[in-house]
């Protein structure tokens, strides 16, 4: 423990990106710089009544429920908001609490879902409901781990084929929405949206030594 007050720093990309194992490797260079790590990832599915509901939608296919993108946007928000106390109190007693997806996931696939920007009207509600509403903390950083739509596809299928529990669920099968989920991350990322963003190529792989040591730093 470095004895301040935690960062909060949420990886965002793609289904397939790889944010699991970044949010490994980073630790692990967290650690090795001497940093305490908690982590958290969303939707809590198995924790939270509201992810199991989100799953439940999007791998059974409850048609009028995940039809409703602002329906669905509500339910991965009240997640979070039931894990509020929680990163509040981890980051009180660790020098970096990781989270894997939050606000943001929200914001690029309900906006790509609906064919809006990220400067769209989507954005600006779920920023209201999310962060002036549900008071759930800012973000210091967002790490945007990118990869081309294809290779996120690519990369999901192959997990999907060798891991049961990672079958892939229907926004993962939607390339077409991946495709513009993609585009609205670049445009949060260039907006510098709710914190600022690290822009971190997915293919080419990660100094993740480099990153921990920045991350610190600020
Ligand atoms: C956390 C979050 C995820 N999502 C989407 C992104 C994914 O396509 C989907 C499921 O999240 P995902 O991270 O893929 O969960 P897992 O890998 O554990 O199955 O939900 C949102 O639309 N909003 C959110 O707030």
């Amino acid at each position: 423990m470095l004895g301040r007050v935690g960062r909060l720093v949420v990886i965002e990309g793609l289904d397939g990106a790889g944010k699991r194992t970044l949010a490994d490797a980073l630790t692990g260079a967290l650690n090795a710089a001497g940093a305490s790590v908690a982590s958290i990832a969303f939707p809590r599915y198995g924790e939270s009544v509201h992810a199991d509901l989100v799953k439940e939608a999007l791998h059974r296919g409850h048609g009028d429920l995940i039809d409703s993108v602002y329906g669905m946007a509500l339910l991965y928000a009240l997640d979070r908001r039931g894990a509020a106390d929680e990163i509040r109190a981890r980051l009180g007693d660790h020098d970096v609490v990781l989270l894997d997806r939050y606000v943001a996931s929200n914001a690029a696939y309900g906006a790509a879902r609906l064919h809006q920007g990220a400067d769209g009207e989507f954005v600006r509600w779920l920023r209201e409901q999310e962060i002036d509403r549900f008071g759930l903390p800012v973000p210091a950083a967002h790490l945007l781990l990118r990869v081309t739509a294809d290779v996120a596809a690519d990369r999901a299928q192959r997990r999907a084929a060798s891991d049961a529990d990672r079958a892939r669920d229907s926004f993962e099968t939607d390339d077409s929405l991946q495709k513009r989920c993609s585009v609205v991350y670049d445009e949060l990322a260039a907006a510098g949206w709710l914190a600022p963003w690290h822009v971190l190529d997915g293919v080419a792989g990660v100094d993740t030594a480099a990153l921990a040591a920045e991350l610190l730093r600020v």
